[in-house]
């Protein structure tokens, strides 16, 4: 899950973005992308600024990443619409939706109506209850989910409950993906069956998380745990202060040298101080991740 690179001023900063994908290919290997998400505070941008960075990501990592995921959540059905149209037009290989969360709804009609103005896109839902307060269950949402949903492919699952995600494992069909996004737990997502994971941590550990996934794929559960329980000890340590998106973002400034600037009011910046005690903490656990 990508950051939205911004200028020292504030305004959305497209040069970063080709060296972004390349530091993300040859230092983390990692090889798709989820852009416009939480971690690149799509709900503090506006559409044309979305519709600018969606265009750049998907331009720029054509060739070299397998997969841009355009997230297109709106509280405004019309803006989703339009999102997921432009998607389509500028090449994403799909688009992830979280639930509108001012009024919430009983029905995955909003998905429907989002996925309708795309057809031909693979949709995702995105499950956030933390930051949304919609609390349905995924596994419930699922139910035939493909007549409401033609083009629907998956589920990105960034909750705590791992019944509800076995659940929507085992409801999952072949050509679906179900991909965990709760990053300090993913060991867990992965016994219940993810077959993926997209998350804000992997733009610093993604080369370390890759290796916890080829450890639980092998059947080593020791060295899956100790590469899972040091992502646990960074974000504990962060925790305990304050861990955002602006702390997120500083920190992976620092690991990445990118200069991905600040986070956009709500969120400020973080503190001088802190940022260099989380980056000494990361050097600490990860040195040789990069
Ligand atoms: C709320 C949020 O941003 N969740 C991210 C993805 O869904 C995660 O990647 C977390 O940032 C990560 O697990 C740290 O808590
Ligand atoms: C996955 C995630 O962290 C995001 O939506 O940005």
């Amino acid at each position: 899950a990508t950051f939205t690179p911004l200028t020292p001023e504030g305004e959305i900063n497209l040069s970063v973005i080709g060296p972004y994908i390349d530091y993300l290919i040859e230092k983390q290997n990692v090889k798709s992308i989820f852009v416009n998400g939480t971690t690149g505070e799509s709900v503090s941008l506006s559409l044309a600024e979305r519709k600018a960075l969606a265009e750049d990501w998907c331009h720029k990592a054509k060739g070299k990443m397998d997969q841009v995921i355009v997230h297109v959540g709106c509280m405004c059905l019309r803006d989703s619409q339009e999102l997921a149209c432009h998607a389509a037009q500028i090449g994403a290989d799909g688009i992830a939706v979280i639930s509108p969360s001012f009024f919430k709804p009983s029905t995955a009609a909003f998905l429907r109506e989002v996925a309708s103005a795309a057809p031909t896109l693979p949709f995702y839902y995105y499950h956030l209850p933390a930051m949304t307060g919609v609390n349905v269950p995924v596994r419930d949402v699922l139910n035939d989910i493909e007549e409401l949903v033609p083009s629907f492919r998956g589920i990105k699952f960034s909750g705590c409950d791992l019944m509800d995600f076995g659940q929507c494992v085992s409801k999952s069909r072949p050509h679906w993906a179900v991909v965990y996004g709760v990053d300090e737990q993913l060991l867990a997502g992965l016994a219940m069956g993810a077959n993926g994971a997209v998350g804000s941590t992997y733009n610093y550990v993604g080369s370390y998380m890759n290796k916890l996934m080829t450890a639980f794929e092998n059947g080593d559960q020791l060295q899956a745990r100790a590469i899972q329980f040091k992502l646990q000890e960074l974000l504990s340590f962060a925790m305990k202060n304050r861990f955002d998106v602006g702390v997120n973002k500083q920190l992976m400034s620092d690991v990445s040298g990118l200069s991905l600037g600040p986070p956009r009011l709500p969120l400020v910046q973080c503190p001088q101080d802190y940022a260099k005690s989380i980056f000494q903490k990361y050097n600490s656990l990860f040195q040789d991740s990069r």
